[in-house]
């Protein structure tokens, strides 16, 4: 993992989030299997017709270690992206985690193998493999553009997506924005007068 991307795996979302307004953000129904997990790396952009997941089998041939399927299924939430031996086969070939706007299957299954997943739920059906969908192109996914190569973080907030040229950028936005916010924790913990003082100042009652 390079240096940048280990740097931004550190960091929470919210902050990331923060840095660049609160504007690239995943839909926040695709949400982590398991609270626990965090992750960041480069996006393999997927993109995929309603109920076929053909491309997302191509692009884990294509991946490198670390890489991040991201994949835009137009929000289907009908077929599945992936099931227990889709992801076990991410897992093989060291990608870093799934995203999809959509759902799995063979829930526990996949929470069995500690992979991380980021989606909107599970369902029952498995999807077509009529080898049509892309790889490597311009996506949407969760309401957000998303390129091949951007940088994207996840954790048990959600996900943000850093476009690769704004990453050293964000990255020291972020980490002033956590250094406020401590400094702000510390000015009012245990401080019932200073916090009336803070609420009277943000609602304009000072
Ligand atoms: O093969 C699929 O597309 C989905 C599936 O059931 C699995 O990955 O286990």
């Amino acid at each position: 993992m390079n240096a940048l991307i280990q740097q931004f795996r550190d960091l929470p979302t919210t902050a990331i989030s923060d840095a660049m307004g609160g504007m690239s953000n995943l839909d926040s129904a695709i949400k982590p299997l398991d609270g626990d997990y965090r992750f960041a790396g480069r996006a393999l952009t997927v993109q995929v017709p309603v109920g076929d997941n053909s491309a997302v089998l191509k692009a884990i041939g294509e991946a490198n270690p670390g890489d991040i399927i991201v994949v835009d299924c137009k929000g289907d939430t009908y077929r599945a992206i992936a099931g227990d031996f889709v992801v076990g086969m991410m897992q093989t070939m060291e990608i870093g985690a799934l995203v999809v706007d959509g759902v799995i299957r063979d829930l526990n299954a996949i929470k069995d193998l500690k992979f991380p997943v980021f989606c909107k739920g599970s369902t029952i059906a498995s999807s077509g493999k009529a080898g049509v969908g892309e790889t490597n192109v311009p996506i949407s996914c969760g309401g957000v553009a998303v390129f091949p190569g951007d940088i994207i973080v996840g954790d048990a907030d959600g996900v943000v997506v850093i476009p690769q040229a704004r990453g050293e950028e964000i990255l020291v936005h972020a980490k002033d924005k956590i250094k406020k916010d401590e400094e702000r924790a510390e000015k009012y913990a245990g401080k019932p007068a200073e916090i009336r003082k803070y609420i009277a100042l943000m609602t304009n009652k000072a």
